[in-house]
């Protein structure tokens, strides 16, 4: 089986190093937009050669690791494929790529979203593991023809994962509230804290606590930017239950309510019962 990969960073080196522990390719060719990403790509050993975008329709699977609107403009450039062969996008949002795929190559294409990463970038963020034992969703299967969705899955089940069937609709309004809000608050506590007046002196006194909290504010800026632009309604949505919760936080605060405080604080720690 021949393997191209778009996208040579986190997502696609680390599943370039799954796909060779698990002896799932022959070869793996690779293909990034980033001069830099592609040597370091071929340095780390993550593929066996880089190629032009065009050269990547001889293979047998072709993943999209890239920026979630960027899957959007490679789908539109792969029209061509022969029908044997499968796509697969690794985006972390589903329903305006899945509405956005050329109908001549729908059946060829599989919507999944690896709910597994980290908040480095690039190849050599790549590490080998990161796909076990986790889970990926796969969305509207039902518009896949069967040899591309049962290569997809066996490829998923091979490096260790758990696969979860979904809605692209239904996904994306999860992924806001558990994944893209999340980011959205991570990002705001960092500049929370980088606009006072020295935050050095303040993130001195940093414990573990905002560590934990600040850890997604890492993350790449175009990366999430794209997202947070496909997924802009449901994320919406969230970010106003979640300033409903922190409005009524700051009521209870205000009024000295401590009782009901704490009220508010049980009822979240049973989070840890379900999580
Ligand atoms: N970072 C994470 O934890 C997770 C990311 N994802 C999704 O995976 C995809 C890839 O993310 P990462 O690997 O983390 O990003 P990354 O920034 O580590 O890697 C993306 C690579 O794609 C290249 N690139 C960007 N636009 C391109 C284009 N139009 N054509 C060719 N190459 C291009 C960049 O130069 C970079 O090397 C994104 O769609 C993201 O939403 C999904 C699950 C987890
Ligand atoms: O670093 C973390 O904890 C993450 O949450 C990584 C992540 C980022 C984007 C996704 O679509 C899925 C997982």
């Amino acid at each position: 089986m021949k393997v191209g990969i778009v996208g040579l960073g986190l997502m696609g080196g680390s599943l370039a190093l799954d796909l060779r522990k698990h002896n799932l390719a022959n070869k793996i060719v690779g293909y990034d937009r980033n001069p830099r990403h592609k040597k370091e790509a071929l340095e780390l050993g993550l593929v066996d050669e880089i190629v032009e975008f065009d050269k990547l329709k001889e293979c047998d699977i072709i993943f999209l690791a890239i920026p979630v609107e960027g899957i959007i403009d490679a789908l539109h450039n792969l029209q061509d494929i022969p029908p044997t062969t499968t796509i697969i996008d690794l985006g972390s949002t589903k329903e305006k790529i899945v509405k956005s795929c050329p109908t001549t190559i729908r059946k060829n294409f599989i919507a999944a979203h690896p709910m597994t990463g980290t908040e480095y970038s690039g190849p050599m963020a790549a590490v080998e593991g990161l796909y076990y034992d986790k889970i990926v969703v796969l969305c509207n299967t039902e518009q896949n023809e069967p040899l591309h969705k049962e290569r997809a899955e066996n490829i998923f089940v091979a490096i260790g994962m758990q696969i979860v069937y979904m809605d692209a609709k239904e996904h994306d309004l999860h992924a806001a509230y558990i994944s893209h809000l999340p980011h959205a608050i991570s990002y705001a506590l960092a500049n929370s804290v980088l606009k006072q007046e020295d935050p050095k002196s303040i993130l001195i006194l940093a414990a573990g606590g905002f560590r934990d909290m600040s850890r997604l504010a890492k993350s790449s800026p175009t990366m999430w930017s794209d997202i947070f632009k496909q997924n802009k309604e449901n994320l919406l949505t969230s970010l106003e239950d979640f300033k409903k919760e922190l409005r009524y936080a700051k009521e209870l605060i205000e009024n000295e309510e401590w009782e009901e405080l704490k009220k508010w604080m049980q009822n979240a720690t049973t989070l840890h019962q379900i999580f």
